[in-house]
């Protein structure tokens, strides 16, 4: 049966949105007041906990594995006309309001202002999240270690220049859990003051990932023009907003906090240029109901090592997700892999390859379970 004509006029459909509003507002506080109570709830287990002797520390109110079922479950009902991504969006923004109701958190990331990380930080943890800059991944490692932050952000992999390698040795010596991922599409621009133009550019400073993810279009576009690295897009844009001449490779958060003019947009040579980021905390995360499992492992240098660690996962039909080699940094010539794969530490399939693992192994870390990243 076709709809029946909407012959409302502008009055009458601004009344009815005026009227949805409201609900949509009381809604959201009816919504807000359960994350209240939930939160007395947490508090008094742990009180009951400590009271019983079985000391858990602190209260844990951000929980990563119940938003993402929030938020897949929003996605898979969504009849539009709004995308589900959008709606999600929304439901993000939502779900950080009520859990700074709850408690405040602190979120470090790799700062300085205006790098992707800072977007990866909002994208995860909404705008109610109070995101704290860090100068390098060691300090965000530093804050989340001692307490100063709740979570801490930092990239770990993009799509066309492989793995972050700093990222990775940090969880060598860290005690910290990964508690999510961040996947952020990429777009890069040519950043400088206004009217600066192509001619007027002498140096273009940038993260060396950027820059070797804008290798191509720099040298068709810009050749001859010096190419310094910096430590991030965000201090590039810096740079360039107090430097005439000096332009920079930076994004869109940058292009507005520092208030610079594109001088070319989406310079970047793949169109599907991604970065992974990670979230690190101190607790480990339950089961989402569809998790990534990311592990440490050292292998005894003996031949055909890698195949005795692989076939595990290929026995139980479990699917890698990644898998990166590094130098290990306490015995010469030995290598850990870092290595990604579907499930989660606590399924009776994943254990099982675990524990098959650590008897091929020499060390091995898991560095945690968590939700595969919803949007
Ligand atoms: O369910 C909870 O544990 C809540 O605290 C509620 C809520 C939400 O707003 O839905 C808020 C914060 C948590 O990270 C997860 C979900």
């Amino acid at each position: 049966m076709a709809d029946k004509p909407d012959n409302r006029s502008l009055e009458e459909v601004r009344a009815d949105i005026d009227a949805i509003d409201q609900e949509i507002q009381q809604l959201i506080n009816r919504r807000a007041r359960c994350a209240q109570r939930v939160a007395d709830i947490k508090l008094a287990e742990v009180q009951a906990a400590q009271a019983a002797g079985q000391g858990e520390a602190e209260v844990v109110y951000y929980r990563p594995e119940r938003e993402a079922q929030v938020l897949r479950r929003i996605i898979d009902r969504n009849t539009g006309p709004l995308a589900g991504e959008t709606v999600a969006h929304i439901f993000r923004e939502v779900m950080s309001a009520c859990l700074a109701l709850e408690k405040p958190l602190q979120v470090a990331y790799l700062g300085p202002e205006g790098t992707f990380t800072q977007a990866a930080a909002l994208k995860h943890f909404g705008h109610a999240a109070i995101c704290v800059p860090q100068g390098t991944i060691d300090n965000v490692f530093a804050q989340v270690e001692s307490g100063e932050c709740n979570y801490g952000v930092v990239p770990v992999e993009n799509s066309t220049e492989g793995m972050v390698s700093h990222t990775l040795d940090s969880f060598m010596d860290s005690s910290l859990k990964i508690s999510g991922e961040v996947e952020m599409p990429i777009t890069h621009h040519l950043l400088a003051a206004e009217h600066t133009g192509l001619d007027g550019i002498q140096r273009i400073c940038a993260h060396q990932q950027a820059l070797a993810q804008c290798r191509n279009w720099l040298d068709q576009h810009c050749p001859g023009i010096e190419r310094q690295a910096v430590s991030s897009n965000g201090e590039a844009a810096r740079i360039a907003a107090s430097t005439p001449g000096v332009a920079a490779i930076a994004g869109d958060i940058a292009a507005e906090l520092y208030g610079l003019e594109k001088q070319a947009q989406h310079i970047e040579d793949y169109a599907d240029n991604t970065t992974r980021f990670l979230v690190i905390g101190r607790e480990e995360v339950p089961p989402s109901g569809c998790d990534k499992t990311s592990i440490i492992v050292s292998s005894r240098n003996k031949p055909g090592a890698l195949f005795l660690l692989l076939d595990p996962f290929r026995k139980a039909g479990v699917s890698l997700t990644r898998i990166d080699t590094r130098p290990s940094r306490t015995e010469k010539w030995a290598y850990v892999f870092f290595i990604e794969f579907e499930g989660h530490l606590q399924d009776e399939k994943i254990a099982g390859i675990v524990a098959e693992l650590e008897e091929q192994s020499i060390l091995l870390k898991p560095l945690g379970s968590y939700p595969q990243a919803v949007m």
